[in-house]
């Protein structure tokens, strides 16, 4: 006999708001603002939508990772070491900011003028990696191991972490990360095992899903963050049988942190004197910024 999963019950579950970022751009933030702080190692998530011309241009980061997951149309990416790429439908990046990154984030112009979709999450940095060197890993759609469940009428995309006895393709963060984009349809239900103690959301990207066990199940709109309790093994999800679509959604866990986190936008340290120290050093091209001196990109002009 298989013994049942405890379930992860939900902590809180809010809308988040759209608001504007960077140039232009239309970001829903659900992690980062004063509804969701300290939520480790979480810092920021936005679920941006980009219009052709508008975008973010050149600014630095220092002290976290970057996850970005594009959906619809494509990101560049430029940085002020040379790296340049660019994101499609189904691709992440995974950057370690480490000491320090100046880049620029710009959406290609799709022909039928459509925004660029996507999520982009931060993830602390370990206190002892904060000053790392930075570095990219690319992770493209087709690497993207995909797993059916329930009859197919759940799909899951092991982005990382496991699912379903599938594992994703690579460790892609330093912070120990789980993200996956589930799929459910009409009808459908899934159980997911998380791992124990780390803490966990759930953000919908589209649809209705139905979180928690038979009996004790709350609906959840679209665009909604729902930040799970500590307690349980495993997030219970469900699509009603008479839902006009699917309900898509990302479920994200990680390691909490033991590690005070001070924040001044792109800077995030353990201390008032290194975000201080993080200001300066941008300022003064210095320790971890040297190549930002007479730096701009190409893509965010
Ligand atoms: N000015 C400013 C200050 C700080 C930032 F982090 C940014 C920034 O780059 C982004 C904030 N949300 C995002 N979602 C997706 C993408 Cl691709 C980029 C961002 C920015 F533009
Ligand atoms: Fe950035």
């Amino acid at each position: 006999t298989t013994t049942k999963l405890l379930p992860r019950l939900i902590r809180t579950a809010f809308l988040a708001v759209e608001q504007s970022e960077g140039a232009g751009a239309r970001v829903r933030r659900s992690i980062g603002t004063p509804k969701l702080r300290n939520f480790s190692p979480f810092l920021m998530l936005d679920h941006f939508s980009v219009p052709p011309g508008a975008g973010f241009p050149d600014h630095p980061h220092r002290g976290q990772e970057t996850i970005t997951y594009l959906m619809q149309g494509g990101i560049d990416h430029e940085d002020f070491a040379g790296n340049k790429g660019r994101l499609g439908p189904g691709d992440l990046q995974f950057m370690t900011a480490g000491r320090g990154i100046v880049h620029a984030e710009m959406p290609v112009q799709n022909e039928d003028g459509s925004a660029n979709v996507g999520i982009q999450l931060w993830v602390d940095l370990p206190k002892h990696l904060k000053g790392c060197e930075p570095r990219y890993r690319d992770l493209r759609a087709e690497e993207i191991p995909v797993v059916e469940a329930d009859g197919g009428r759940v799909t899951v995309k092991v982005i990382s972490g496991q699912s379903h006895g599938v594992d994703s393709v690579k460790d892609l963060a330093y912070t120990p990360v789980w993200l996956l984009d589930v799929e459910v349809r009409p009808g459908g239900k899934v159980v997911q095992p998380l791992p124990e103690g780390w803490n966990a959301f759930a953000y919908t990207l589209e649809g209705e899903v139905l979180i928690g066990e038979e009996g004790a199940q709350r609906p959840v709109g679209e665009f909604h963050n729902v930040v799970f309790e500590g307690e349980g093994q495993a997030v219970y999800a469900a699509v009603d049988e008479g839902a006009e679509k699917s309900a898509r959604f990302v479920l994200v866990a990680g390691t909490p942190l033991d590690q005070k986190v001070v924040q001044y936008g792109p800077f995030v340290l353990t201390s008032q004197e290194e975000v201080y120290q993080a200001f300066m050093d941008y300022q003064t091209h210095s320790n971890g910024f040297e190549r930002a001196d007479g730096w701009e990109s190409e893509i965010g002009k």
